[in-house]
């Protein structure tokens, strides 16, 4: 076994992985070696990993190998696992166009939310195809000290609770998670967004991402609050028949997200390779010890 693991640094709008390459799954990506990884000052740094392995690799994965040669193991910085990351897709899909496993044009990507299919330029900008939003029902508030808001719930894959405010300072440092009533809404925990308008059809958001704390950007968060924006103001898609788009900027930067009459949610936003190297096994392993 090789004393080095190679490794990439990549980010969409400012959220930041850690890319893994490993097409066998042969790497032990314990919570615990993903935390050390993660680590901003110990590790390389990141919101997350992104564990780039074979879909016929994978126990998770397999039955998507067929529509699907790559999965998108994503994991938190704490660890733990999320069944869809939204802006790491895109990074995850320039890795392999960098990587030379995928060219221009349509490029299927299994993920713990199913297969998404990302469409690839040459460079520039990657639109992914997210899938539809489920809007369960359930009443639920989320409080900041002193301030509530209702919140509405959408599920991205992964679970959001997307909350109107006057003011984005309103969310504060955000350095704990939001609390939120009833206590039994997310079993699983959840996503929170504050958002503030900034003119038609164009919002600014925050973020507190479960198991990443605040984050500059969230891809499925984005998606989240532009459907629950429209239907605030008042547009289906479903039901005029005719897309909607917002523009929705975070700290890193902006994504554009539009909802076809059909339901299915177009992403487009950025997404960059910042460097590439090798780690050494020998720390890891000290790290998760
Ligand atoms: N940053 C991601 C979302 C990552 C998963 C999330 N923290 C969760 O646990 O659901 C995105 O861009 O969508």
């Amino acid at each position: 076994m090789s004393s080095r693991i190679a490794f990439l640094k990549g980010h969409g709008t400012e959220n930041d992985f850690v890319i893994v390459p490993d097409p066998d799954n042969a790497v032990d990506l314990s919570p615990a070696a993903v935390a050390a990884l993660c680590d901003r000052r110990a590790g390389i740094g990141g919101d997350g990993v992104l564990h780039v392995v074979r879909s016929a690799a994978h126990p998770e994965a397999r039955a998507m190998a067929a529509r699907a040669e790559w999965f998108m193991d994503y994991r938190n910085s704490d660890g733990s696992v999320a069944e869809m990351c939204g802006n790491g897709v895109r990074v995850f899909a320039r890795y392999l166009q960098r990587a030379g496993h995928a060219t221009a044009g349509d490029l299927a990507i299994a993920t713990r939310g199913g297969v998404k299919t990302v469409h690839l330029a040459k460079d520039g900008d990657i639109t992914v195809g997210m899938g539809k939003a489920r809007l369960p029902e359930q009443e639920v508030t989320v409080r900041v000290g002193e301030r509530s808001w209702p919140a509405r719930n959408v599920d991205m894959g992964n679970p959001h609770a997307v909350a109107f405010v006057e003011d984005l300072a309103h969310a504060g440092d955000l350095l704990t998670p939001p609390a939120y009533s009833p206590a039994s809404a997310y079993p699983d925990g959840v996503n929170v967004e504050f958002v503030v308008d900034r003119g038609p059809r164009h919002v600014a958001m925050r973020v507190h991402e479960r198991g990443s704390g605040e984050t500059r950007s969230c891809g499925t968060g984005a998606c989240a609050v532009a459907v629950a924006a429209a239907r605030r103001d008042g547009a289906d898609p479903a039901v005029t028949g005719t897309p909607v788009t917002y523009t929705v900027d975070v700290p890193g930067g902006r994504l554009v997200i539009t909802e076809r009459p059909d339901g299915e949610i177009e992403m487009t936003g950025p997404a960059v390779i910042v460097a590439e190297g090798e780690l050494d096994r020998a720390w890891l392993d000290e790290a998760v010890r």
